[in-house]
């Protein structure tokens, strides 16, 4: 997968390269590309903001700096386009008015070749550069959670771990992949409590089942752990979730 990232602030993005990322990326399964949009400004001052039209607090960014530099990065064929494909990529912006970002996002955008990252700051970009970009490739404006950032580039790092971990070869063993909260495997639900050594710390103890070795028992409490927090934390999964008979018994506790 490649991933460009366009951004004034590009030292922002700098822990993509550290880490399970970092190696990747050292191993070729991830490609990044981090760009400053300030590259493509053309006045002394690299003005990349303006006032809003209509008046208002705070600046909009510029539509003509952006539209340039997102003609630059996602040409295709061009220096980003990976195996210099014509295909062109998914550009992602990172925004509160946009839709969930949520894992079964995350496992679209890793299907993806090519994801371009737009990181919008002060009151977000010009609309008319996501409307003119969607004129030649494939736009998702997409939210992290309903909180106020200062600009996209924290979005972007969440977005692009969430992606790549599930990169074939990036995760040490796949199977965590497969257990993960909200995963497929796990009816969209939460991931109950996790254990490790030693078995009594601070006077309290690991659950016996953990250490039962009945490994049907133990799958029944993983789901049943999963569940209980699922309905105390976040009810609305369960709405979407399939559960049987044995779930709903748990449920109805
Ligand atoms: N608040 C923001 C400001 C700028 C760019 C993205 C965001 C964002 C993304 N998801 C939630 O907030």
């Amino acid at each position: 997968m490649r991933i460009d990232v366009v951004t004034i602030f590009p030292d922002y993005l700098a822990p993509l390269r550290e880490a399970l990322l970092g190696k990747a990326i050292d191993r070729g399964l991830l490609e990044v590309a981090v760009h400053d949009l300030r590259g493509w400004t053309h006045d002394v001052h690299k003005a990349v903001d303006d006032s809003p039209y209509g008046g208002g607090p705070g600046m909009v960014m510029k539509p003509q700096v952006w539209g340039d530099a997102l003609d630059a990065v996602c040409a295709s064929p061009g220096a980003g386009a990976p195996q210099d494909t014509d295909t062109p990529p998914r550009l992602v912006v990172p925004t509160p008015s946009g839709r969930p970002f949520t894992q079964a996002v995350a496992e679209e955008y890793a299907e993806e070749p090519w994801l371009v990252f737009a990181c919008g700051r002060y009151e977000g970009i010009d609309q008319r550069v996501i409307d003119d970009a969607a004129r030649r490739m494939p736009v998702d404006e997409v939210s992290i959670g309903d909180y106020v950032l200062v600009g996209g580039e924290v979005a972007v790092m969440v977005i692009v771990e969430a992606v790549a971990r599930l990169l074939p070869g990036v995760l040490g063993n796949p199977a965590s992949a497969k257990q993960d909260s909200f995963s497929a495997s796990l009816s969209g639900l939460l991931e109950g409590p996790s254990y490790t050594r030693p078995e009594v710390w601070r006077d309290l103890a690991v659950p016996d089942v953990l250490r039962s070795g009945n490994h049907a028992a133990i799958e029944r409490w993983r789901r049943d752990t999963a569940l209980e927090r699922t309905f105390a934390r976040r009810p609305e999964l369960l709405d979407d979730a399939e559960l049987d008979a044995a779930d709903r018994a748990v449920l109805d506790r």
